[in-house]
């Protein structure tokens, strides 16, 4: 029986407490958006995932904040979307695949271009070097370096959607973006 009233407790605070938060997923194809995504959603790392056409929208809660999620898709004809998608969010998760350093000119020219958008201007940005899993990824500091991040306020994140290496101070940042 506690638990029962804890619980009832806990979804009428929820009620009372609960913030939002909007979020745009952004980065190059294949760096992990949507195993992002998955992962934060049903917590489960599955390797079948297919690539993005245009985008996805999923609606998850964690704790009080609900979060609304837009994952946009990164080939290059869907690119010129992502401002629209990033306009008026509560934060932006750029997401690069760590591994991948060929792509890094690529990566650090797309995240400018779009920093550069005057709707985007003060928008929080939160960029993750993703599949540190693997032998061979950058480090902070080579992603720092190789997206020219140094006037980026907020440090990036070395995580893996793989082990969830991490997870828990991505999803931690998000929370507060909520409001
Ligand atoms: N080893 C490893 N593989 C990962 C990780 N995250 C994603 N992948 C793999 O990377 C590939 C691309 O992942 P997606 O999540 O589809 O990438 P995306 O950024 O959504 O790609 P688009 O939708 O095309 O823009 C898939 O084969 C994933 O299984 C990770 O942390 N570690
Ligand atoms: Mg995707």
């Amino acid at each position: 029986m506690p638990g029962f009233f804890a619980s009832v407790f806990q979804w009428i605070s929820g009620l009372f407490f609960s913030k939002q938060a909007e979020i745009a997923v952004v980065g190059l194809q294949a760096s992990g958006k949507t195993s992002f995504v998955n992962v934060i959603t049903s917590g489960q790392w599955s390797e079948d995932v297919v690539p993005t056409v245009a985008f996805n929208f999923r609606k998850i809660r964690k704790g009080n904040v609900t979060m609304k999620i837009w994952d946009v898709a990164g080939q290059p004809k869907f690119r010129s979307m992502w401002e629209r998608y990033c306009n008026g969010v509560d934060a932006i998760v750029f997401v690069v695949d760590s591994l991948d350093h060929d792509k890094f000119n690529t990566a650090r020219f797309e995240l400018h271009q779009l920093l550069s958008q005057p709707t985007l201007s003060g928008v929080p940005l939160l960029v993750l070097g993703n599949k540190n899993d693997l032998a061979g990824h950058a480090s902070v500091k080579e992603l720092i370096k190789g997206l020219q991040l140094d006037k980026i306020s907020d440090r990036p994140v070395s995580c893996s959607m793989k082990s969830q290496h991490n997870l828990d101070i991505v999803l931690q940042w998000l929370a507060g973006r909520s409001h």
